[in-house]
């Protein structure tokens, strides 16, 4: 316990893992924890001290089940072994923490998912501004950026950390409130830059940072690097060597996309609740043809950092055109992507010596893969031809000395002799773990191969023993066997026991018979047993060794990594392309968007083909602002979500789907959906949708596009109109971006009398009869209803709630035409008053409520009981006529019923 406690004393943030023989035990207040998050059976033992110590354990065999378990809910795991042979140990064993597990700090598969990255970001506030450094220990990644304090919130939306570090003292809610991240907080001095300068120089044997692409203007990202190497380092005392030199983002390269955006466009996840992991509605779900793990990470992060500079566009477009123009050319080369493991993490663990003898050979397989993934390549590329028949030249779609395949194909690294040597060295098939089966292969080591002579010369005379006993005691029922307690024995039935020879010793009694050995048969055991023992041992080391050697090509193995997954991306954009009939954008420098036949890269795979309506969009300087109306169910939505995934699309690289588009770049985009629920995080549904809004109005700039859903719905009538009318006026006026505003709002249609460069557009419905047919085309103009009661009854709301429903409908429209007379124009304000504000006509339907409080539904007329209550006082009323009274009202519901 005095052992436990010290150890314990230095992991105070941790569930310490302590080894006792086949078991890790915890103790105390980890061992009532433990008990409660695994369901172990709490017991306890006196120690020794005073009192008794709650004590749960888990058995060794089973461990990476209850730590993934306990990381998954957010605990810190610490992992105590037993560091000397017990057998040889003086007193109690040494024992060492050698590895926290962390939700940021994962190794291990059972922790991972395979199709996202593991960040821990350790981030530090600046003046105006957030530093972040990102760390993936699974892949070795290590990022740094600096941005706007505005765009922090997109930053980490997009890194989507498991873990957060933070120095202490600071404000920590926002962070507390980030989806399942485990929050860190550590000393502020850890986040010193300076500090950190020698740190990471050390931990990349460099001179000078500058090398490393690290300036002056990276200090505070530095300074969190600092702190999460540091971090990092306490986790996994054996240093994390595979980290690889920083990615320094800077500022422009990639597209701000926020929390919001990301989730209302179901980027890389779904907007239905529940169903977080479901990828089949979200961008991600259609475009993840990759092969490869590293390829579904990369088209991930693509997605979620879409380019802002045209050449960079360009080279990725170039690339897909030319795999996608390519038939065979692609087949080949996803065909020999598809044998790639994951790279990148198989690297990392052989750099971190953790890589089992499976997953190097994995590796070494991999590696294997390379020449024949370059054949591909130069085929594409058009230097090779791939022995399937000439290629015709094809002058439009030989890719840019500029593409991404160029500039790949010419940094290309087979890794030739560190798979010969892999592959060499190790079996076919080897073992899960060391010594459960060969590990090495035959003839790479004399040693290794003399010791299994050895011992299988010794298996060898062994199986001649039992022949020979058998002749010579004439039982034909005598077998050797072999069990661990006992090493080998000869096992005589009870039948026989009269013929046992004399130089038998006897060691186990069973029910029916004896197990005895022989002089001969034990120095033929020790043989075998000793080989055995030597075998693993030079197993190990031989293993060990390779595992480092391919560990120190780290650096090396990540860019192929790299290589690989990008070629992976670019094939799948290419598929996708092919099978879904995208088409490659064209981007340019210039202002104006234009979408032909643009459809829904997600909606249009949930129905059959051709009934996806396509639509034309066209945003230019002169008609840059769309108010979108339409009845409910038209599509609105679908039309507003598809004009943003088009450009994300082009502008991560992707073709899109349409017949054609061009697209003026977009620094930022924004998307938002009114009365979208943020119950998570305790604020007003209204309050966010506000909150949001001015985001967007201090942010968007001229070459934004914005798309607003519904904005203004979730307060009342008057005051949503009247917000959702001067955003867009802002909007139009002062930010000059794209905007397209979906709205039930018909009053909003008014603006575009008001200012030149809106436009009005609806999604046509026919009616045919009483129904409501949904064309879901997009023509000019704007709507006059919303055929909201329509889709009630499609909703199936009972048939008389309709019919009400449509008596009030009536009676509100004429109401609203003699309630437009009396309602005078309100005068609009300052330089505006050229301006009309939101017609009274167009408000007027709501005119029978007074406008501080106008309810979005008059009621019907009060029912008579209800006009006589209120014409009663009942301080002017005898007990008497207050019971006559009540009688009379009675008499009249029942009357009425
Ligand atoms: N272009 C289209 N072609 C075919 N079906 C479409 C198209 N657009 C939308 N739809 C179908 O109509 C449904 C409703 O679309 P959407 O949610 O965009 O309507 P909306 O006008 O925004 O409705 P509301 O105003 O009620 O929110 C979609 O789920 C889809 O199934």
């Amino acid at each position: 316990m005095q052992q436990y406690r010290e150890i314990k004393a230095r992991h105070q943030g941790s569930i310490l893992f302590f080894r006792m023989g086949d078991f890790y035990e915890t103790f105390e207040d980890d061992a009532v924890l433990a008990s409660r998050v695994l369901g172990l059976t709490l017991t306890s033992r006196n120690n020794g001290g005073a009192s008794d110590v709650p004590l749960a354990g888990v058995p060794v065999k089973a461990v990476n089940e209850y730590v993934r378990r306990l990381v998954a809910r957010g605990y810190r795991v610490a992992i105590c072994e037993q560091v000397e042979d017990p057998r040889l140990a003086k007193g109690i064993v040494r024992r060492e923490v050698i590895e926290t597990v962390t939700p940021g700090a994962a190794f291990s598969d059972d922790l991972l998912d395979c199709t996202r990255n593991n960040f821990l970001c350790a981030v530090r506030p600046a003046p105006g501004a957030l530093a972040v450094a990102a760390a993936d220990v699974s892949t070795g990644e290590l990022r740094l950026a600096t941005v706007p304090s505005g765009d922090a919130d997109a930053l980490l939306a997009r890194l989507a950390p498991r873990e957060v570090l933070l120095p202490k003292g600071g404000e920590t809610t926002q962070w507390r409130a980030m989806d399942g991240a485990l929050v860190t907080e550590r000393e502020a001095w850890e986040f010193d830059p300076a500090m950190a300068r020698d740190d990471l120089a050390r931990q990349y044997g460099v001179l000078s940072l500058d090398g490393l692409g690290i300036g002056a203007e990276d200090e505070a990202a530095l300074g969190a690097a600092g702190a999460l190497l540091r971090y990092l380092r306490e986790l996994q005392p054996g240093g994390v060597p595979h980290l690889a030199r920083p990615i320094v983002e800077r500022a422009g390269g990639a597209m701000p996309l926020d929390e919001m955006t990301r989730r209302n466009l179901e980027l890389v996840e779904s907007l239905r609740p529940g169903v977080d992991n479901d990828r089949a509605g979200t961008l991600l779900g259609v475009l993840d043809r990759t092969q490869t793990p590293m390829g579904t990470r990369l088209l991930r992060q693509w997605i979620l950092a879409p380019l802002t500079r045209r050449e960079d566009i360009d080279m990725r477009l170039d690339a897909v055109a030319a795999t996608a123009g390519d038939a065979i050319g692609r087949a080949t080369l996803r065909e020999a992507l598809d044998g790639v493991r994951d790279v990148e993490r198989l690297a990392s663990k052989a750099a971190a010596g953790r890589a089992t003898p499976r997953e190097l050979r994995a590796l070494g397989d991999s590696l294997g893969r390379l020449p024949a993934v370059h054949g591909a390549l130069e085929r594409v590329i058009g230097t090779r031809d791939s022995g399937l028949g000439t290629r015709v030249p094809d002058e439009s779609r030989v890719p840019s000395p500029e593409s991404r395949l160029t500039v790949i194909a010419a940094a290309w690294d087979d890794c030739g002799e560190l798979c010969a040597e892999v592959t060499r060295a190790l079996v076919e098939r080897p073992p899960l773990q060391l010594g459960d089966e060969s590990t090495i292969a035959t003839g790479v080591d004399t040693e290794l191969d003399d010791l299994r002579a050895l011992r299988d010369g010794g298996k060898d005379a062994i199986a001649e023993i039992q022949a020979a006993e058998r002749e010579r005691t004439g039982i034909q029922s005598l077998k050797v066997g072999y069990n661990k307690v006992f090493g080998y024995f000869i096992e005589i039935s009870n039948a026989h026991r009269e013929r046992v020879p004399d130089d038998y010793q006897r060691r186990q009694t069973l029910t029916n018979g004896e197990r005895y050995v022989t002089p001969d048969l034990k120095a033929y055991e020790e043989k075998v047993l000793g080989a055995a023992e030597r075998i693993e041992a030079r197993e190990r080391e031989l293993f060990e060794s390779l595992r480092a050697c391919v560990g120190r090509e780290i650096a090396r193995l990540q860019r192929v990594a790299g290589a690989l997954a990008e070629l992976d991306v670019l094939a799948a954009l290419a598929e996708v392309a092919e099978r879904e009939g995208y088409v490659r954008p064209t981007l340019t420098d210039g202002y104006d968007l234009e979408i032909v036949a643009g459809r829904h890269p997600v909606v249009e795979r949930m129905m059959a083909r051709e009934k996806f309506i396509p639509n034309d969009v066209t945003l230019t300087q002169d008609a840059r602002l769309v108010i979108l109306t339409g009845p409910n169910m038209a599509g609105k939505s679908t039309i507003l979500r598809q004009v943003g995934l088009v450009v994300l699309m082009a502008q991560m690289g992707s073709f899109v789907p349409a017949s054609r588009a061009t697209i003026g770049l977009v620094d930022r985009l924004f998307t938002r959906v009114g009365a979208s629920d943020n119950l998570v995080r305790g604020q007003s549904t209204f309050m966010v949708e506000m909150t949001e809004t001015s985001a967007i109005l201090n942010t968007a700039t001229a070459r934004s596009l914005v798309l607003l859903d519904e904005i203004g719905r979730g307060t009342s009538t008057y005051d949503g109109v009247s917000i959702a009318w001067s955003v867009s006026e802002h909007l139009h006026d002062h930010v000059g971006c794209k905007t397209i505003f979906a709205t039930h709002y018909h009053e909003l249609v008014q603006l575009a009398e008001e200012l030149p460069a809106v436009r009005n557009f609806t999604v046509a419905v026919r009616e045919v009869g009483d129904q409501v047919l949904f064309l879901h085309r997009l023509v000019p103009g704007g709507a006059d209803r919303s055929y909201g009661i329509e889709v009630g009854r499609l909703a199936g709301l009972p048939a008389p709630v309709i019919a009400r429903a449509k008596e009030v409908l009536a009676l509100l429209e004429g109401d609203a035409a003699t309630m437009a007379e009396s309602l005078g124009r309100v005068p609009a304000a300052g330089k505006r008053s050229r301006r009309r504000a939101p017609p009274a006509d167009q408000l007027a339907l709501f005119a029978s409520a007074p406008p501080a409080a106008a309810p979005n539904v008059v009621p019907p007329p009060p029912h008579p009981v209800v006009e006589a209550l209120r014409a009663t006082d009942p301080n002017h009323v005898t007990p008497m006529q207050a019971l006559e009274l009540l009688a009379r009202l009675r008499a009249q519901i029942h009357a009425d019923a």
